[in-house]
């Protein structure tokens, strides 16, 4: 079998980023103000920290505003939950995102639920999560939004496909898994408890693999010419005379190559579109609050 398609999802997200910039100058003609984003970080997480300086970066050359709430790991559940009201009631905030994983002393799930669903860009609310369940309008998660465009863009209607999506987490693998059903895909879920999954994952026209566990999916696992979304962002340790380790995903990519029909890589791919998705997200909000149309197809 020839070589896969590459799926380019930094060139993808560019585009989707010039699209929400244009949105973004109507809404200001419009409202006379600037969307904006908070996002708030607790702790020193290195690569947590690149994350968060990455999405405000993209964030002002969108042309909204970002609000970076830094917290030290110190601070309490209830402190945070306070600022994350404080953002809820500052109507200069569309979206606010609480950069997980919180330190171990922090229920996740209690901080989330402090979020006004309206402005939860992420999509983890359990307001957002039913909506996105029972197929009403919802924020959706952005990783899982972005997968979903590059499939859709890649390989059109998705209908009667057989998708695979490894891992189940509220985050990647659940709502991943919402999205492929309503778009009326034969959906199935694996994770940790499954039971051979090698022949599970043969079986799938799509497969996304949102594991965390590096280059774990090869190439004699997929049917040949299977669409392959690779979600897992995973740092090896560094080669001799190397400071950092290469980042791989949860795919044997070059391995994988040989089989798959199309896949993205690690990194170019998935990651660009969580970014461009929670900018596209905020705008969307930020349409929602002001009352007026949210421009079409973003
Ligand atoms: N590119 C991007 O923008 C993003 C990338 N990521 C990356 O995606 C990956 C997944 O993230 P996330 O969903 O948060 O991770 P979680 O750790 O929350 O979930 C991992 C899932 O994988 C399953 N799993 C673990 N080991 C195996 C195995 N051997 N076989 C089958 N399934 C297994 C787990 O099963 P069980 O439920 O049974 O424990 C779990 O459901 C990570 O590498 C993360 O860094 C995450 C978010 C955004
Ligand atoms: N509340 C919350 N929302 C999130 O969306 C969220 C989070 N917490 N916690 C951490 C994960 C992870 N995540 C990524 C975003 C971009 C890249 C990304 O841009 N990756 C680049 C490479 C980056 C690099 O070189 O390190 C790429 O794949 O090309 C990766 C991962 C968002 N997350």
């Amino acid at each position: 079998m020839s070589n896969a398609f590459i799926i380019d999802g930094k060139a993808f997200a560019a585009q989707l980023r010039q699209r929400v910039a244009a949105a973004v100058e109507s809404f200001i003609a419009l409202t006379a103000r600037k969307p904006g984003l908070a996002v708030v970080l607790v702790g020193e997480d290195p690569a947590s920290q690149v994350y968060v300086g990455s999405k405000k970066k993209a964030t002002v050359e969108a042309g909204m505003n970002s609000f970076e709430h830094r917290l030290p790991a110190s601070v309490s559940q209830d402190e945070l939950i306070a600022l994350v009201e404080t953002l809820n009631a500052d109507a200069a905030v569309d979206g606010i995102l609480v950069q997980l994983p919180l330190p171990p002393h922090m229920d996740d799930k209690a901080v989330i639920a402090a979020i006004d669903p309206g402005k939860d860009v992420d999509g983890f609310h359990v307001v957002n999560a039913g909506r996105l369940a029972v197929g009403e309008e919802a924020f959706v998660p952005c990783t899982p939004l972005g997968c979903l465009m590059l499939l859709k863009d890649h390989m059109g209607d998705l209908s009667g496909k057989n998708a695979v999506v490894i891992g189940r987490s509220n985050i990647v693998g659940k709502p991943m898994a919402q999205l492929l059903l309503a778009e009326n895909c034969t959906v199935t879920i694996a994770h940790s408890r499954t039971q051979d999954l090698p022949d599970v994952v043969r079986r799938a026209d799509i497969v996304v693999a949102a594991v965390g566990r590096a280059e774990m999916v090869t190439g004699d696992w997929l049917k040949p010419g299977a669409v392959v979304i690779d979600v897992g962002i995973n740092r090896l340790e560094p080669e001799a005379g190397q400071s950092k380790g290469r980042l791989v995903g949860d795919v044997a990519f070059d391995d994988a190559l040989r089989h798959a029909g199309a896949i993205t890589p690690v990194p170019g791919g998935v990651g660009p579109m969580t970014i461009a998705c929670l900018l596209r997200n905020t705008l969307v909000a930020a349409h929602r609050r002001a009352g007026v149309a949210a421009p079409e197809g973003i």
